[in-house]
């Protein structure tokens, strides 16, 4: 059922220096940053050849970043997404298998303009799992 990896999403502390060492110590492609205030978070995407990297800082007062950044002051890996096909197909899918669908179970838009959502980490193998669709 899923697809192409489409990101790697790190949690950072400072935006500006997590996002000048992707780019001037790794040398990588890095696009402005972008506020998602649907999402609680500013993120700065980096283009690699065969995925993204999105880094992550926290957006407004109730940014579900925020506990992890506290727990984890330097920042850390935060989710990984994964493309599918047919993301309502997905979540029933993965409901029905017992699988924890965060929010309200109803998907948003994320930052690529597709429809996102999100899957408890405790759930697969203590990783938060991000669905977009294709
Ligand atoms: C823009 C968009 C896009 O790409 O298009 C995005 O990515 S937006 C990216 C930001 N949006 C999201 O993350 C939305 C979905 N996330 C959430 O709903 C939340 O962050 C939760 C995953 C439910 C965690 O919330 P919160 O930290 O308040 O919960 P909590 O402290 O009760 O955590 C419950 C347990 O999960 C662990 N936990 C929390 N966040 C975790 C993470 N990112 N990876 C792995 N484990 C994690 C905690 O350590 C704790 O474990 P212990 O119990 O063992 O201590
Ligand atoms: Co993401």
């Amino acid at each position: 059922m899923i697809g192409r990896l489409n990101h790697v999403a790190i949690a950072v502390p400072d935006l500006e220096a997590a996002a000048a060492s992707y780019r001037d110590t790794l040398g990588a492609k890095v696009n402005p940053p972008q506020d998602e205030p649907e999402h609680g978070v500013t993120v700065v995407f980096i283009e690699l050849p065969n995925t993204k990297i999105e880094l992550l800082h926290p957006l407004g007062e109730n940014s579900p970043i925020k506990g992890f950044l506290e727990k984890n002051p330097a920042g850390g890996i935060h989710h990984i997404c994964y493309e599918v096909d047919d993301i309502i197909a997905a979540r029933d899918r993965l409901r029905a298998a017992g699988a924890r669908v965060l929010g309200d179970g109803e998907p948003k838009i994320g930052a690529h303009g597709k429809p996102v959502l999100f899957l408890h980490p405790k759930d697969f193998q203590g990783t938060l799992v991000e669905l977009e669709q294709a």
